[in-house]
């Protein structure tokens, strides 16, 4: 059983709290959303969870622990980032297979996770599409696929499916309840509902507070 805690999170920029004492749980075998409009603190929360920025005070435990930055916890974690982080002169399969290669996934195993992955989010057969090709809400499924093939213990999404059509993006949190059911944990921070309503646990942001459900 794994457990991602923020621990009253504080994160200060721009001369005020944009996270202002947040405390949040998610454990392995569940989809956690993380919901609130733009502007309210999910992507600062996320970035705290995921050990990228430093919170100001409070903490972030893994299993109990603090977060060490260590190559270990790095492996054990897939992200999708806001902006996607892809590589855009590298195709589609490449830019997945930089994060299994990165795993110490030999090539071959790695070419073919790759393909499997982008098959699963819906762009199976594109492997060898240019990155800087393909439409934003392509790329966000690459950044996903990405995230998902080598199978990590946390998956940390920020708005995974902001660009994508009702149809799409309901595919896609049926693959993320399915990442929970092989027993990832997994956060998934939105604005979308739709997206909300089939998460198992949910928190509201407002203003960098936690707020009761809405
Ligand atoms: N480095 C910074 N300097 C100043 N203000 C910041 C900084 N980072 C974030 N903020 C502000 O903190 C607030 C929360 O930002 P955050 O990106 O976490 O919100 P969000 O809920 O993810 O919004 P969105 O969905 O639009 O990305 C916003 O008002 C933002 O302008």
């Amino acid at each position: 059983m794994t457990v991602l805690e923020g621990r009253d999170l504080v994160v200060r920029a721009g001369g005020r709290a944009v996270l202002d004492g947040v405390s949040v749980a998610a454990a392995s075998g569940r989809l956690l959303a993380v919901v609130g409009p733009s502007g309210s603190g999910k992507t600062t929360l996320l970035s705290a969870l995921a050990g990228m920025l430093v919170p100001d005070a409070g903490a972030v435990l893994l299993d109990g622990a603090p977060l060490t930055g260590s190559d270990e916890e790095r492996r054990r974690c897939g992200f999708v980032l806001q902006g996607h982080a892809l590589l855009p002169v590298l195709d589609a399969g490449e830019n997945v297979e930089v994060a299994l290669r990165g795993r110490g996934v030999p090539a071959e195993r790695a070419r073919e996770l790759a393909a499997a992955a982008l098959d699963r989010v819906g762009l199976g057969g594109r492997e060898g599409r240019l990155v800087e090709r393909l439409s934003g809400g392509q790329q966000q499924r690459v950044a996903l696929a990405r995230a998902l093939a080598p199978s990590p213990d946390l998956l940390l999404l920020d708005e995974p499916t902001s660009e994508l059509d009702a149809a799409t993006r309901d595919h896609v949190v049926g693959v993320l309840l399915e990442e929970a059911a092989r027993g990832a944990l997994v956060v998934v921070a939105t604005h979308d509902e739709e997206v909300a309503r089939h998460c198992d646990d949910r928190v509201d942001v407002r203003d960098g507070r936690l707020r009761a459900a809405a």
